[in-house]
């Protein structure tokens, strides 16, 4: 698996150490306030992992899980709902996690599907944004790494279902792709 790596664009230190900032700065957002996570699975879940235990004001989870990649590298712009959050949301304060903001159609689909249920509040966090490829504005409240226009994987993010569970942000070799 990390032969097919060509470069770590961020490092495992450097994901904690962003981590435990933006852990810091949503303890202090939410201060007397309890926070409902809601991780978009499955790309999330290694961030929201490490994310939620960075914060020290009480954190529930909840996860959905939503598809418009297939096995592929480009957003087909068609979101689906595979899972839908078992919690009911009116009333709560929402941190929507996810991995990477790339078209922003994936969020934008799901912000206004989400305010459609009356939460008190909405805010997004992501570990990486890739604005260059934007087709859709989103607001990001806390932002962990602007990337370059890389598909990057690693650290929750696929290739194929694959390189998930690296700890790292890395960018493979072209040959992977092929
Ligand atoms: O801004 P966008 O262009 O919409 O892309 C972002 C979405 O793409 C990825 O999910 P993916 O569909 O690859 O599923 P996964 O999380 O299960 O890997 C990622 O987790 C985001 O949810
Ligand atoms: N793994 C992966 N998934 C994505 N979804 C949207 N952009 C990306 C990316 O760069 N890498």
């Amino acid at each position: 698996m990390i032969n097919d790596v060509e470069r770590i664009l961020i490092s495992e230190a450097q994901l904690a150490e962003r981590i435990k900032e933006l852990g810091a700065q949503i303890t202090a957002d939410y201060a007397g306030k309890e926070i409902l996570a809601i991780g978009v699975l499955r790309g999330a879940v290694v961030f929201m992992a490490d994310l939620t235990r960075a914060i020290k004001v009480p954190v529930a989870i909840d996860f959905m899980a939503v598809s418009s990649y297939g096995a592929g590298t480009d957003s087909s712009g068609v979101v689906r709902i595979l899972k839908d959050l078992d919690e009911n949301i009116e009333g709560r304060h929402l941190l929507i996690v996810e991995d990477i903001i790339d078209s922003g159609l994936t969020l934008t689909y799901l912000l206004e599907n989400l305010k459609s249920r009356k939460p008190a509040s909405i805010k997004l966090c992501t570990l990486l944004n890739k604005p260059e490829r934007r087709k859709a504005e989103v607001q990001i409240d806390y932002n962990g790494f602007t990337v370059p226009d890389y598909f990057v994987v690693g650290y929750g993010l696929d290739f194929a279902e694959k390189y998930r569970n690296l700890p790292f942000i890395g960018i493979l070799k072209p040959e992977v792709y092929k």
